[in-house]
């Protein structure tokens, strides 16, 4: 990709700390984490359940905010981070009464896109989510697979610069979990975006570039050298 400017980091850490609770009985979920995530990146946040994985993209994400320490976001100009990062949750989150397109559509429509173009680039974000035929399913009438396909065509219609799943792939089995990673990460590819998955499969960890392990709350290590993570 050349030289990084400052338009191609994505998301900055620095010291970034997050503690629950207070005195005796505070939780500190993350300490000081220093990362970055830059365009193009394709980052698996791996380690044991309650290491921190999800606070720290929680963080990264700006749903939630550091207790110390910073996180910056200097190449995501252009609009709010709700429009510019888009989040894929473990569970079920399409909303029921509406069909596979509609489901995709709702956001853009919110965002102002007219809407036959919203419905437009609804069909072609299910399209590049290998979704074509299933438009117009409701929700109740997809298997979990394409359900949480939809919901990742859902993020990459808003073309975000910035993908963060969190255990995008937790309720499925591990044959489709990796087909969804797959198609999450072709179809990020299509909008350029950078990617961070938290999971505890390690085989889907391997289906992206770097992997960052965490463990009691730490940022112990990353396996590229010379990448964002310390
Ligand atoms: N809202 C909260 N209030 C208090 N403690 C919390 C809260 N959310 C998380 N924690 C604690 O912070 C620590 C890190 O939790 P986190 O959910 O980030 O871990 P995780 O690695 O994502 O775990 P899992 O793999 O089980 O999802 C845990 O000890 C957890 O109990």
């Amino acid at each position: 990709m050349g030289v990084m400017s400052a338009s191609d980091l994505l998301v900055s850490c620095e010291d970034a700390a997050r503690t629950y609770g207070r005195g005796s009985g505070a939780v500190v979920a993350v300490h000081g984490a220093n990362c970055a995530v830059k365009r193009g990146d394709r980052i698996a946040v791996v380690g044991p359940s309650g290491s921190g994985k999800s606070t720290l993209l929680h963080l990264m994400a700006g749903l939630d905010r550091p207790t110390a320490g910073r996180v910056s976001h200097p190449g995501l100009t252009g609009g709010t981070l709700s429009q510019l990062i888009g989040i894929v949750f473990q569970g079920p989150s399409l909303l029921p009464p509406l069909t596979a397109a509609e489901n995709v559509a709702l956001p853009l429509r919110i965002d102002g896109v007219p809407e036959e173009e919203a419905a437009a680039r609804a069909l072609a974000a299910l399209d590049s989510l290998a979704l074509h035929g299933l438009a117009d399913r409701l929700p109740d009438e997809l298997s979990a697979g394409q359900a949480q396909r939809v919901a990742v065509a859902r993020v990459l219609a808003r073309r975000p610069r910035l993908v963060l799943a969190d255990e995008p792939t937790g309720q499925l089995d591990s044959e489709t979990g990796r087909q969804v990673m797959t198609v999450l990460l072709a179809a990020a590819d299509e909008v350029g975006a950078g990617v961070v998955v938290t999971t505890h499969d390690l085989q889907i960890a391997q289906e992206l570039d770097t992997r960052w392990h965490m463990a009691d709350g730490r940022l112990v290590s990353s396996d590229v050298e010379g990448d964002g993570a310390q």
